[in-house]
This record gives C-alpha cells, structure tokens and sequence, in this order.
C-alpha cells in the first residue's frame, strides 16, 4: 500500500522511536516494567489509522503452546516480542479445539454417564437421567476454554509480549514500501490483518493498539512459525458441521444430539478417542473405518489390542483395511427423521449410520503465509522442515509445534518453543547457559552446536533428543507410553524381557471398580535397563512418569523391586510389573 510522505515521515519517526525505546526497554527489562504502559503510545502509533510499522525481536505467527513458551522466555529475557493469532483462537488449537476442549468433553462424558462407578453399581447407573446431548457436554467444554484462554492472555501479557489479534502473512516484494529505513538489515517483514476482539481479556491485551488499524506492517529479527495444522478436509467428504463433521466441527454446537450410529472415519489419535467416549454414551453405537490394517500404529500390540477388546464389549465395530469411497446423505429415515448418512467403502460394503466424524489427519496452516516471500517450501501436507534447532532454511524463520510434524503434541510443542527461544538468543552460548542452570557456574562457550545439551534430558538441545518424551493417548480406558514398543524391539534384535501388572490384581485397581488396564515393563536382558512403559487403564497417563524419570536416569528393574511405594496407588504397578520381570530374567 502507498502512503503519503507525510504518513512516511511520521511512520519513520514512529519506528526510530519505537526502537529507541524498545532497546531501552530491552535494557530495563529486569525491571519488568509492564509494558502495557511502557509501549502504549510510544511504540504503536498508526499511521493514518492503516498501517503501522513497529519493530520486534521477535514476531510469532500463532498463539499455541510452542507459540507461548518461546514467547514468554524471549521476554524473560529483555525481548520485544508480538503473538499474533485470529480473533477467537488466543490459546491455539490446543485451547480451542485440541487438546483442552477434548479432554474436557472426556471427562463431561465420564461424568455424564457415571461411567467411573459402574464397576460398582452396575452398567444401568447413569447420574444424568436423559439422554445425553451435545450441548450437554459442550457446557462444561466453553467454560474450561474460557478460563484457559484467560490464562493465556494474562501470562503473555504479564511477561510483557504483545497480543496481536490478526491474520499473519510474510510481506510480499511489492509491499516493500509499508516498510521504512528503520526496519535494520535483514529484518523479516510480516503483515497483519488486523481483526477486532470480542473476548473480553483479548480486548484489554491489546488496548494500546488503534481500533481502526487494518493492516499492520511487523518487521522482526526473528519469526517463529508456531500456526499449527487444521483438520483435513477432503472435496469428496460432504461436511455440513451437522451430521458430517471434523473434530473442530463437533465442539461448534452445529451438532445438536450425540447421534445414535456414529461413524468415525480415520483410526488416528483423534478418532479413537472421541470414538471412545461416544461408545460409552448409552444409545451410541460406534462404527469406526480405517484404510490401515493396524490402528495406532506407534503403540505397543498389546495395548491397541486391549484397547480394541474393551470398546468391542461396549459395542463399538472396527473396519480396518476399509477406504471410505463416497459418502451419500439421505434426507428421510434415521434417528429423529433427520436423515442418514451412508458411506460407501471400496470393498463394496456399505456402512449406515446417522453421523460421521471424519478424522483422517490434518493439514499445516501455511498455504496463506506467503512463504515464498522468505524463500520457504512445504511438503505436500503443508509442514515444514526444520534443523535441530528449530529453524527452517531461512535461519531467522524458526518453526515449532505442530506444523513440523510428529509428535505434533501440546507437550512437545511447549518444549520446542523453549529450545527455539535459546537458539535464538543463545545459539552457541546455549550450553552455557544450560550448564550454569545445572552447576551453578556458567562455562565457557561450546564450540559447536553439537555440544549444546538441554540441563532436563542430558542430550542434544535440538529434535534428537526428543526420544524421551511421553505419549499419553485419552481413549476410555486410556494409553501411556514412553520408549519403544515391543515390536520395535524385536526388530532391532534386541533382547529384553518383559514383566506386567494387572490393575484388577491392585488393591487400587478394586477400590477404582476394577478397571481394566495394566502396566507392562520391558526391560534389557543384559543391561537390566528400563527400554519402554506401557499402560492402559485408569491413571495411565499420570504413572507414565515414573517410568519416564527412571528411564532418564538409566535405571535398570533394581530400582522398581527395591523401592516403597505408597499403598494402595496405581503407581504400585511397577513394583510388581519389576518382580514379574526379574522372576522372567532370573529363570
Ligand atoms: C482433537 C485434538 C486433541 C488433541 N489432544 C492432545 C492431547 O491430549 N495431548 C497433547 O499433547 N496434544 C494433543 N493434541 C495436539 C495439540 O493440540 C497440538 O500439538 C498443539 O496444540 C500444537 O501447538 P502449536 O504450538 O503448534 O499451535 P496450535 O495449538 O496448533 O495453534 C496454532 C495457532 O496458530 C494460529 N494461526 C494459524 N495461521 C495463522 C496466521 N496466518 N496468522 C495468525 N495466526 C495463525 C491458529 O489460529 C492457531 O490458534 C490434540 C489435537 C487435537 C486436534
Ligand atoms: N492425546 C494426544 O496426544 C492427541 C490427541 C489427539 C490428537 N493428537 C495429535 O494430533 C495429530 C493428528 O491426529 P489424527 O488422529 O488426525 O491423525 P493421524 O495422523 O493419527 O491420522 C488419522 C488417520 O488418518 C489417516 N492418515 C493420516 N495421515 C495420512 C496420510 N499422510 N495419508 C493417508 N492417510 C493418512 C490414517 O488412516 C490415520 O489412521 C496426531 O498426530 C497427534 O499427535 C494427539
């Protein structure tokens, strides 16, 4: 966009001061002036009410966990940094259709259906008398986000990182004259598309800014691409939001009933477990379709197994090894006279229900970036590629969380946006830093990156240690894991051993109404060394993490025989998945 001379010379002014007192405040920062104030006018004038320039550190494209970890450590540590996310999704994915509102719809389900405490009163007991609706489940679900998101905002905004709402691309060649002199060399240039707030606390986030302003013109010293993924929609899936829907789609109210025969295409994390809650709501049969032959194909055999044991006695069907085709909707028949939904597989079958989700993966969020602007690519499901410190080929456009890929987790995500933020203003200094958190005493200066080692994993500070990270999967009944699984083992050759402990054998396991799940140990036959943990049951997500430190530390089977553990838990599993484990090696 053109702009006068007049708007020119004012935005230059803007920018120089902006600066000059953004390294001012880069030098006060331990001061943790609230910047809110220390930034209001001074740093975000509007030129003419259209665009402004302003000068970060650091600029970030989404607001999700990696988004929020490097964000609030780049500000811990003096920098200027601006969040930038669409109106409504502070928080990302994560917050406002991921991991938080399904694992709150999971424990709505729980709760609704009294499913917990069936071991005891019988499949019949049901605390809330009728028929369970979405909306239902969807109370609990708003009130957790709102709170979450609130949380967010007043983190960032404490740290002092400014809250953009916006739509965020990399500045084309020909918008170089949004930008003025006073962007330094090299600067990476972002616009914004500036989009008003309803929520309340994003309101107050970013005050300082003119309400009027619709394009902003960001330059920064670094970008962080943190805009996640969105489901997969593919052209030939007739989504309505209603009676065919994704995973965002389901908690948008459009679906009003929990349908009667639901069909969850896709056996991925997503779609095992929604398609595990539904199947305990009483009157929802569960029909779940899946071109592989085997469903969650990182977890131990064992696990899937038991996990497709206990949703079959519920009801649920699996139709592995089955594409789904052509998906027809019919305006007459199914529950209520809404109509069904029928799906069409290769194998010729035909599969009728009055609802489908469709999990079959998701897609980056970068088509509308304009990449190429700073010389990047993707692949074909939008992702991009990164080194071991988090950066893309363009090494001031870092890229973190879920548009890199696997594990594409919340957990993971936060630790990427961590690491990202030393590189970025450590880079090769990082070790040191890391080493005076271990010792007490920063050392000198590594030589190389190969010598940078996180303080929490004793590994490399870059993708490759991220080995040791816990996958907790929130099916009913759910599923932990940390290390390898046993088929992995078997054909790496390695020998091990394995040792199980059944819940229903724990005095926990009773009192909880004899909840199916267990606990499998494998440790190396030689080396008596913790390889890998397995759970599924009650609690499973939570008792990883004994494994996990125990793994870390190298521990072999000695530590689990020898140790106490407080009785009656769950976490008592792994003393006895130890002894059935030695007894094994022993023989
Ligand atoms: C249904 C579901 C359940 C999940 N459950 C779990 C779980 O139990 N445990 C777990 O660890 N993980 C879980 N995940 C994964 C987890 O939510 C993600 O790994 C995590 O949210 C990724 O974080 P992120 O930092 O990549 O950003 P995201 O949370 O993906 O957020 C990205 C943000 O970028 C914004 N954005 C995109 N483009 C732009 C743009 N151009 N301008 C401005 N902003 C933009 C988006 O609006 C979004 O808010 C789940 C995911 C889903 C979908
Ligand atoms: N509890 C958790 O940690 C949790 C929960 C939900 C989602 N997530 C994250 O969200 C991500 C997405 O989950 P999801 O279930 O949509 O995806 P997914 O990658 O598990 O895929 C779901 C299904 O889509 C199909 N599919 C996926 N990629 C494909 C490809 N390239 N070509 C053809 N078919 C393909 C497969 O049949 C697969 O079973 C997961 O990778 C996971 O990391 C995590």
């Amino acid at each position: 966009m053109l702009l006068s001379n007049a708007m020119c010379a004012q935005r230059d002014w803007a920018c120089k001061n902006q600066r000059r007192f953004a390294h001012a405040y880069n030098m006060f920062a331990f001061l943790k002036v609230p910047q809110q104030h220390a930034k209001g006018s001074a740093f975000a004038p509007s030129c003419n009410g259209v665009t402004v320039c302003s000068h970060y550190d650091l600029i970030i494209i989404g607001s999700g966990p990696a988004a929020q970890k490097c964000a609030v450590d780049s500000a811990k540590l003096g920098r200027r940094v601006a969040v930038v996310d669409k109106l409504g999704m502070i928080g990302g994915v994560c917050v406002h259709t991921g991991t938080i509102p399904s694992k709150t719809f999971r424990e709505a389900v729980l709760h609704l259906t009294g499913f917990r405490h069936q071991g005891f009163y019988g499949r019949a007991y049901q605390p809330w008398r009728e028929r369970i609706s979405v909306p239902d489940l969807l109370l609990r679900v708003q009130k957790v986000e709102k709170t979450e998101t609130d949380i967010v905002v007043d983190q960032m905004r404490r740290e002092g990182v400014e809250v953009i709402t916006g739509t965020a691309r990399f500045a084309e060649a020909d918008e170089d004259d949004a930008f003025t002199d006073a962007t330094s060399e090299g600067a990476v240039r972002v616009m914004v598309l500036k989009t008003d707030a309803s929520h309340e606390s994003e309101a107050s986030a970013y005050r300082h800014l003119d309400a009027n302003m619709a394009k902003m013109a960001l330059s920064a010293e670094n970008v962080l691409i943190a805009c996640g993924t969105r489901p997969l929609r593919p052209a030939h899936i007739p989504f309505d939001g209603v009676r065919v829907f994704d995973s965002d789609q389901l908690l948008w109210g459009g679906v009003r009933d929990v349908p009667r025969e639901l069909m969850v295409v896709g056996a991925g994390v997503i779609g095992m477990e929604y398609a595990s809650m539904m199947n305990i709501i009483p009157g929802t049969n569960v029909t779940v379709i899946d071109p592989r032959d085997k469903m969650l194909g990182f977890a131990d055999t064992e696990v899937v197994q038991a996990l497709m044991y206990s949703m079959r006695t519920k009801g649920a069907r699996f139709l592995l090894n089955e594409k789904v085709e052509r998906v027809e909707k019919t305006d007459a028949g199914g529950s209520g006279g809404r109509g069904r939904v029928v799906a069409h597989l290769s194998s010729g079958k035909k599969v009728v229900g009055d609802a489908m989700l469709y999990a079959m993966g998701r897609q980056g969020n970068t088509d509308s970036l304009s990449l190429g602007s700073v010389g990047l690519e993707t692949d074909n499901r939008g992702l991009l590629e990164v080194n071991d410190f988090y950066q893309t080929s363009n090494p001031r456009v870092y890229a973190c969380g879920d548009v890199i890929g696997y594990p594409a987790l919340a957990s993971t995500s936060m630790e990427q946006g961590r690491r990202a933020a030393l590189h970025m203003w450590h880079g090769q200094h990082a070790a040191a830093l890391a080493m005076a958190l271990d010792d007490g005493a920063a050392g000198a200066a590594p030589a190389d990156h190969s010598m940078i080692r996180s303080p929490m994993d004793g590994g490399f500070l870059g993708r490759s240690s991220e080995h040791l990270f816990p996958y907790g999967i929130y099916t009913i009944p759910e599923i932990s894991m940390i290390g390898k699984p046993e088929a992995q083992l078997t054909e790496e050759g390695v020998p091990y051993e394995i040792g199980v402990a059944d819940f229903t054998e724990l005095a926990k396991g009773q009192m909880l109404g004899g909840a199916d799940g267990f606990l499998k140990l494998i440790f190396h036959r030689e080396t008596l060394q913790l390889l890998g943990v397995h759970a599924i049951g009650e609690g499973a997500t939570e008792i990883i993490h004994i494994g996990q430190v125990v793994m870390a530390m190298g521990g072999t089977v000695d530590y689990f025989r020898n140790a106490v553990f407080n009785y009656p838990t769950l976490a008592e599993a792994y003393n006895v998945a130890a002894h059935d484990a030695f007894r094994k090696i022993s023989l």
